[in-house]
C-alpha cells in the first residue's frame, strides 16, 4: 500500500512556541557565530563565563561615525519598548529607525553581516540612538520574554533573537558604558568600536546573564547603532 513519506523533521519550525527553550537550531547559530569570531585576529572575546561577548575596534571609520551621527540628529524621537508606556524612564535616549538606503549604511550592515557570518535577512531594522547627559537604558535582556502580548507577534516576525550587534559612534566624555553584570563587563564607548554578544545560553535558550545597561551619560552625548538578529529571516509585516 501506498504511504506518503512523513515530511523531513525541521528544527526550524516557525510554528514551535519554544522561544523560551533550548533549541538545536539556537544553538548552533551561536556557536557557528562564535567560531567565525574566534578565527579572527581582529576580534578580541571578552573573558566571562557566562557570556558570548566579542568586541572589534576601529570598525567604523570616524567619517562613517560622524556621517551616522547627523542622520540619528535628524531623525531622533524619543525610544519605545515593547512594553509600552508603563516605565517611561526605563530608555531614556531618543532613537531612530536607520533606513537601510542611508549611504554608509548598507556597507556596514554588509561588514557586519560579513564578519559574524549571518545573512542580513534576518536582521531587524538597524536602529540609532542618542543619549544625552542622564539619559540611559536601564537594566534589560534584548530576547522576547514569551509570556506577553507581543511575543505571537514576534515569533511570527522571524522568532527570538540571537545575537546583538552594537557600533559606538563615537567616544563619550563620561558615563555611557554598556554593562553586562553578571559577567563583570563593563565596556566604555570608544568611536567605532563593535560589540557583539550572543543572548542565548549555549543550549538556545535565553540566557538571563545577557542582562545588560546603559549607564548614564554623565558629559557629552552617546550615540549607538543596534543591529538585532532572529532565528530566522525578519519580516517586518508578517502575513
Ligand atoms: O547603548 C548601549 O550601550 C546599549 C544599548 C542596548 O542595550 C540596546 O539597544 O539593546
Ligand atoms: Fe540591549
Amino acid at each position: 500500500m501506498f504511504r506518503r513519506k512523513p515530511a523531513p523533521a525541521t528544527d526550524i519550525d516557525a510554528n514551535t512556541d519554544d522561544g523560551d527553550q533550548p533549541s538545536r537550531h539556537r544553538a548552533q547559530i551561536g556557536r557557528k557565530v562564535a567560531a567565525k569570531l574566534s578565527r579572527n585576529p581582529m576580534v578580541a572575546r571578552m573573558e566571562s563565563e557566562c557570556l558570548t561577548l566579542y568586541m572589534r575596534d576601529d570598525f567604523v571609520s570616524p567619517a562613517e561615525c560622524a556621517q551616522l551621527r547627523a542622520v540619528i540628529d535628524a531623525g531622533a524621537r524619543p525610544s519605545s519598548l515593547f512594553s509600552g508606556t508603563a516605565e517611561a524612564d526605563y530608555r531614556t535616549s531618543d532613537s531612530c529607525s536607520m533606513d537601510p538606503g542611508e549611504p554608509p549604511l548598507d556597507a556596514i550592515v554588509a561588514r557586519i553581516c560579513a564578519l559574524m557570518g549571518l545573512d542580513r535577512a534576518w536582521g531587524e531594522t538597524i536602529q540609532g540612538q542618542r543619549y544625552q547627559v542622564g539619559q540611559e537604558y536601564k537594566f534589560h535582556w534584548d530576547f522576547f520574554p514569551v509570556n506577553t502580548d507581543y511575543w505571537p507577534h514576534m515569533r511570527a516576525q522571524g522568532g527570538q533573537r540571537c545575537w546583538t550587534a552594537m557600533i559606538y559612534l563615537n567616544s563619550v566624555e563620561a558615563g555611557g558604558e554598556t554593562c553586562f553584570p553578571h559577567a563583570g563587563l563593563s565596556v566604555p564607548p570608544l568611536e567605532g568600536r563593535l560589540l557583539m554578544w550572543n543572548n542565548l545560553r549555549e543550549d538556545g535558550a535565553p540566557n538571563q546573564e545577557s542582562l545588560h545597561s546603559a549607564q548614564p551619560v554623565a558629559a557629552g552625548a552617546k550615540y549607538v547603532l543596534t543591529q538585532w538578529f532572529r532565528e530566522r529571516p525578519w519580516k517586518a509585516r508578517p502575513e
